[in-house]
């Protein structure tokens, strides 16, 4: 068997950074050598000879990781949210001067939840209206989510691809918020509520008939599988991914 893959978890005392450390250390062909929490050094992860550092930290902080990271030598896998189209335009860039360093950035970990994305975006051309809503547990601090807003950009790509207008809407007044956030056109809602993990449905209406397509995370072990595929697969992708569908042949 050949020598494990050395990982950093960064946010490692987070809900999610802890449940990556169970899972690296549970898997023989991976080995944990640094577990970084907010009153961590950065340096440490090059100094423990990691090969790759996932990070599920916080929107603030994590493009600066990705690019001391990057410095480093170090292939990154990141889960945090907030990025936007010049966060990773940056990332794009720097990778740029470090040929052979891969990134991965992916709203949403869990198997379901791309397919559910990739099949709202197959589906969107088809219907007159589409919406989103995310429900996620009240600790969340950024919303809409990131699957929320990557589901409403690849769905209003897939619409202006086809040719399809926006989704009929006669609201003329009400109170601000109603209707939700507008992400590329389409409507998100989010939903904050004790007791939910992560959860999203995609509406798409047509007169007479509606399509719901749903996927729920009940438990964090949900994005693990996904979480460890990234870790093989990253330093074998060199530059920036978005979007696990890229490692699953759906994209
Ligand atoms: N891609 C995916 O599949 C998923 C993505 N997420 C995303 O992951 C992120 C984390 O979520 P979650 O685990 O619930 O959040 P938590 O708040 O539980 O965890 C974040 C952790 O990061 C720590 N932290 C803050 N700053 C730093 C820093 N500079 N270096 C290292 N650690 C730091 C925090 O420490 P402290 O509390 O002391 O500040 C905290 O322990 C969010 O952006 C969320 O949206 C979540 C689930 C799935
Ligand atoms: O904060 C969370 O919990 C989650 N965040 C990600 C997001 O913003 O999309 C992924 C998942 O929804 C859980």
């Amino acid at each position: 068997m050949s020598e494990p893959i050395k990982v950093a978890v960064l946010g490692a005392a987070g809900r999610m950074g802890a449940t990556v450390v169970r899972a690296v250390e549970d898997a023989p062909d991976l080995e944990l050598v640094a577990a970084l929490d907010a009153d961590g050094d950065l340096a440490a992860v090059a100094a423990a000879g990691a090969q790759v550092a996932v990070d599920f930290t916080v929107p603030a902080v994590t493009e600066g990781n990705v690019h001391a990271l990057v410095d480093a030598g170090i292939h990154v896998v990141v889960g945090t949210t907030g990025w936007n189209d010049e966060s990773l335009a940056r990332v794009r860039d720097h990778l740029a001067d470090r040929p052979g360093v891969g990134v991965l950035v992916a709203p949403n970990f869990a198997l379901g939840a791309v397919l559910a994305m990739t099949f709202a975006a197959k589906a969107a051309r088809w219907f007159e209206s589409v919406e989103v809503v995310e429900l996620h547990h009240p600790n969340k601090i950024d919303a809409p989510s990131g699957t929320a807003r990557h589901t409403a950009s690849a769905v209003a790509a897939a619409r202006a691809a086809a040719g399809v207008g926006p989704s009929p809407d006669a609201t003329s007044e009400g109170l601000d918020g109603a209707r939700g956030a507008d992400v590329d056109g389409v409507r998100v809602h989010a939903v904050r509520l004790r007791g939910l993990v992560a959860h999203e449905e995609i509406l798409l209406g047509n007169a007479g008939e509606q399509l719901t397509i749903r996927h729920d995370s009940f438990d964090r072990v949900s994005f693990m599988p996904g979480v460890l595929l990234g870790v093989r697969q990253v330093g074998r992708r060199p530059g920036l991914t978005v979007g696990l569908e890229h490692l699953l042949d759906l994209a």
